[in-house]
């Protein structure tokens, strides 16, 4: 029986399927996959389901030589963890779970604006403290939602799941920034020809591109200059597109108004000065956090892994 690693506890549909196909070693442990063990891991098993955070990158590589591994079925769609030309040399596949991630994250993005612009998570906390005396009329002045703007920093999947939503969930206007053409995103909705000018025209600002090594930090100090100091900004993408220090100093300094965050730069390390701060809203990764959601992706990882060990090629290869 092939032997095979899967880097989390995954739900146990995903874990009774792999079982019936390989001999499984779970890692019962919510941390990453460091350099030393990532590279041991390649040496170690035929396939390998890793999910984000676990360290393939180049050393990891270097140190393995001519790996046992012929996959990494990455549970999620972003595999910024993982060194895909360096895989590509080692003769290892990389997949990855798009599409069954999508609706999940763009749900997230929405709940992420309106609990920000609607000040829900100040609210939540304040009621559950007993610390709410009674209705007023001018208590608690959130943003108003329908019918503002709303700048997508990436229109992928995710970011046109979320301007479905903002359009006909919200009669929003939908602008956005891509670095190529989108020749259909799916709503009437205005490309911008820069980042600056999107980021210029809205009244709330939500990234969704994937993690690289050109993302990272796109969104800087001066994006955050860029944007109107009435603006929301909200990341789903990842934490390192966006220079936390940069967002913090902007919020503390009314440069924009609030954010929402589903990311951050070092998971699950989330700085004192932005839990200090009642104009965000932060939550722990929950993206893709919904038990259908899990098992498809975690179906989804396991068809590229069987593929790639039975000598074919995965159908979700990056
Ligand atoms: N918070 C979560 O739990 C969660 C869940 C799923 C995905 N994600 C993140 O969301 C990302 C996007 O997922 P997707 O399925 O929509 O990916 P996708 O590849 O369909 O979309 C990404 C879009 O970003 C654009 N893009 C890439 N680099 C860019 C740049 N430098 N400037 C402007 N646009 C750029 C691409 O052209 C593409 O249109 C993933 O890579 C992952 O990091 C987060
Ligand atoms: O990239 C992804 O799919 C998420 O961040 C993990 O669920």
């Amino acid at each position: 029986m092939k032997k095979i690693l899967i880097t989390r506890i995954l739900p146990d549909k995903v874990l009774d399927a792999a079982r019936a196909k390989f001999d499984v070693t779970v890692r019962d442990d919510v941390t990453p996959l460091n350099v030393n063990e990532a590279a041991d891991a390649l040496q170690t098993y035929d396939g390998i389901l890793p999910t984000l955070g676990d360290a393939f990158d180049a050393t990891c590589f270097e140190q393995a030589g001519k790996p046992r591994c012929k996959i990494l079925a990455n549970f999620g769609v972003g595999y910024n963890h993982i060194d895909a030309t360096a895989a590509a040399k080692a003769g290892v596949f990389v997949s990855n779970t798009p599409g069954a991630v999508t609706d999940a994250t763009a749900d997230i993005a929405m709940t992420l604006l309106l609990m920000t612009a609607r000040r829900a998570s100040e609210g939540e906390r304040i009621t559950r403290a007993g610390g709410w005396k009674g209705w007023g009329p001018v208590q608690m002045l959130g943003t108003h939602v329908t019918g503002k703007t709303v700048a997508i920093i990436g229109m992928g999947r995710i970011g046109k799941a979320i301007a479905k939503r903002c359009h006909y969930g919200f009669d929003m206007n939908v602008v956005f920034y891509n670095r190529s053409i989108v020749q259909e995103p799916g709503v009437p909705a205005e490309q911008m020809p820069t980042l600056e000018a999107a980021l210029g025209a809205a009244d709330f600002v939500v990234v969704a591109v994937p993690g690289s090594k050109e993302t990272h930090h796109l969104i800087d100090g001066n994006a955050f200059r860029d944007m109107k100091s009435t603006g929301i900004f909200i990341n789903i993408s990842r934490g390192d597109v966006v220079d936390e220090p940069a967002l913090i100093s902007a919020l503390q300094n009314k440069v924009i108004h609030a954010a929402g965050l589903d990311v951050y730069e070092q998971e699950p390390f989330v700085p004192e000065a932005l839990r200090a701060l009642d104009n965000v809203t932060l939550l722990p990764h929950l993206g893709t956090a919904a038990l259908e959601v899990r098992e498809n992706m975690g179906m989804m990882a396991l068809d590229n892994l069987i593929a790639a060990l039975d000598g074919k090629a995965p159908p979700n290869k990056v």
